[in-house]
C-alpha cells in the first residue's frame, strides 16, 4: 500500500457576511504504510474536513498531501488512489448491493470469478450476504452503511478512508465487526484513516490516534500513550472514561498543596526538593493542575486519606464513586463492588506514579508520573 503525509494542511470555508471558518489549521500528519489511524475529536473539530481533503472532495486552502512519493492534493478524487466509505453511504440506487460492492473491480476489468470471490468474502465479513441481490432503497440504514464500507474495503486501495464507518450499527454488531475489520486491514496491509467520535472505537481499531480540537491537532500517538502521557489538559480529559480528575494545585513547602473547590488547601502531596522547585518555577508563570485517572485511585488503601462518599454506582463489574476528599471532588473507579453508602468514609490512596502535572495556562503537560524517587521521605 502506501504512506500518507499531510503537510501544513489548512482548510477555511468562506461564510457569507461573517469571518471565514477555520476548520483545519496547519495539520501535519504522517500515516505509515499499512498503519491504521483514527481521527478523534468532538463535533466540528475538523475530522470530516480532513478526510474529505485527503479524498479530494474538498480542496486544501493551503498545504500539501502526498500518497507515497506522489503529491495528490491537486488531483481529482479518482486519480488519488483512495477508497472512501461515506457516512452518507452514496450508493448507486439502480445497482444491486452485489454490483455496488463490486463496481470498482468491474471498472478495473477484473476477472468475474475474482470479483465474485472478493464480494463474497467482504459480504461475509460484514454480514450482508443475505442482501446481495437487493437494491439500496430496500435495505436498512445499517445495511447501507455496511455496503458502503464493503465497497471501500474491497478495493484494497493505497489509502482507505472510513468516515464514521459503524455509526448506524448496534453496539454488539459494532464490536464484532470492529475486530473483523481490523483483521482485514492488517491482513491486506491497508493504510487506513478513519473518523470517529467514539473513543472506544478509536482505541480498538487504531494503531495511532490523532486527537483534534477546533481544527488543531492536539496529539498524535498510540492509544496507550494518549492515556499515560497526554500532551495537554484537553487530551487528558477527552481520552478515558470517566475522564481524568483535574485538581487545582499550588507549590507549598516540600511539595504541592491540592486545593479544594473553595480554593483552600485540602491536602498535601510531598515531593523531593528538585521537583518542588521545578514545579514552583512553572507556577510563577501561571497556575498548575494535577491530574489523576479514576482507575488509578486506590479505594480502601489503609494508608490513604479519608474521603466521603457523595455517590456510588455499581455497574455490574466495577463501582463508580464520587468522593469528597477534604473539599476536592474526585471520581473513582474500583474494580470490585464497593458497598459504602452516601455519607460514609472510605480511605483512598493517590499513588504518586499516577499523578500528572499540567501548566494551567497553556494546558501543556509538565510531568507524567511523579516518580517515587522524587517524593520526600514523608
Ligand atoms: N461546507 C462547509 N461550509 C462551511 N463550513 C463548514 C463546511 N463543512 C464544515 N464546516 C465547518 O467546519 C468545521 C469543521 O467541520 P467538520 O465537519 O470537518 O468537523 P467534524 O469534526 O467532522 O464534525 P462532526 O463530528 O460533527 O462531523 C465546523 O465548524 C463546520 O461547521
Amino acid at each position: 500500500m502506501a504512506s500518507l503525509v499531510l503537510d501544513q494542511v489548512t482548510k477555511t470555508y468562506p461564510a457569507r457576511g461573517k469571518p471565514a471558518v477555520l476548520a483545519v489549521d496547519r495539520l501535519n500528519l504522517t500515516v505509515n504504510d499499512g498503519e491504521i489511524v483514527g481521527l478523534l475529536g468532538s463535533s466540528g473539530c475538523g475530522k470530516t474536513s480532513t478526510l474529505r481533503m485527503i479524498a479530494g472532495f474538498e480542496g486544501v486552502t493551503s498545504g500539501s498531501i502526498r500518497i507515497g512519493e506522489r503529491p495528490v492534493h491537486m488531483l481529482l478524487p479518482k486519480d488519488r488512489g483512495v477508497a472512501m466509505a461515506f457516512e452518507g453511504y452514496a450508493l448507486y440506487p439502480p445497482l444491486t448491493i452485489r454490483d455496488n460492492i463490486g463496481f470498482a473491480l468491474l471498472r478495473e476489468r477484473r476477472p468475474r470469478a475474482e470479483i465474485a470471490a472478493r464480494v463474497g468474502e467482504i459480504a461475509r465479513l460484514l454480514e450482508i450476504e443475505d442482501i446481495l441481490d437487493r437494491y439500496p432503497p430496500t435495505i436498512s440504514a445499517g445495511q447501507q452503511q455496511r455496503t458502503s464500507l464493503a465497497r471501500a474495503l474491497i478495493r484494497r486501495a493505497p489509502v482507505s478512508l472510513l468516515d464514521e464507518p459503524m455509526s448506524q450499527l448496534e453496539p454488539q454488531l459494532r464490536a464484532i465487526l470492529r475486530a473483523r475489520i481490523k483483521d482485514y486491514l492488517i491482513e491486506h496491509k491497508l493504510t487506513t484513516v478513519f473518523v470517529t467520535h467514539d473513543q472506544t472505537e478509536a482505541i480498538a481499531l487504531a494503531d495511532r490516534i490523532a486527537v483534534m480540537e477546533q481544527g488543531v491537532l492536539q496529539q498524535f500517538a498510540t492509544p496507550q500513550a494518549l492515556k499515560e502521557e497526554p500532551a495537554n489538559l484537553f487530551v487528558a480529559s477527552f481520552i478515558g472514561e470517566p475522564p481524568m480528575n483535574i485538581l487545582d494545585v499550588r507549590p507549598a513547602d516540600g511539595g504541592l498543596a491540592v486545593l479544594g473547590l473553595d480554593g483552600r488547601p485540602a491536602f498535601h502531596v510531598a515531593l523531593a526538593a528538585p521537583m518542588t522547585a521545578r514545579l514552583a518555577a512553572h507556577a510563577r508563570q501561571g497556575g498548575l493542575k494535577l491530574g489523576i485517572r479514576p482507575h488509578r485511585v486506590r479505594v480502601g488503601d489503609p494508608r490513604g486519606l479519608a474521603a466521603t462518599v457523595v455517590s456510588n454506582q455499581w455497574l455490574g463489574d466495577q463501582t463508580h464513586l464520587a468522593l469528597d476528599l477534604a473539599g476536592c471532588f474526585l471520581v473513582v473507579v474500583a474494580h470490585g463492588h464497593v458497598r459504602s453508602a452516601i455519607g460514609e468514609q472510605v480511605p483512598v490512596g493517590l499513588p504518586l506514579a499516577a499523578m500528572h502535572v499540567f501548566d494551567a495556562e497553556s494546558g501543556n503537560a509538565l510531568v507524567h508520573g511523579l516518580d517515587t524517587r522524587e517524593a520526600a521521605a514523608a
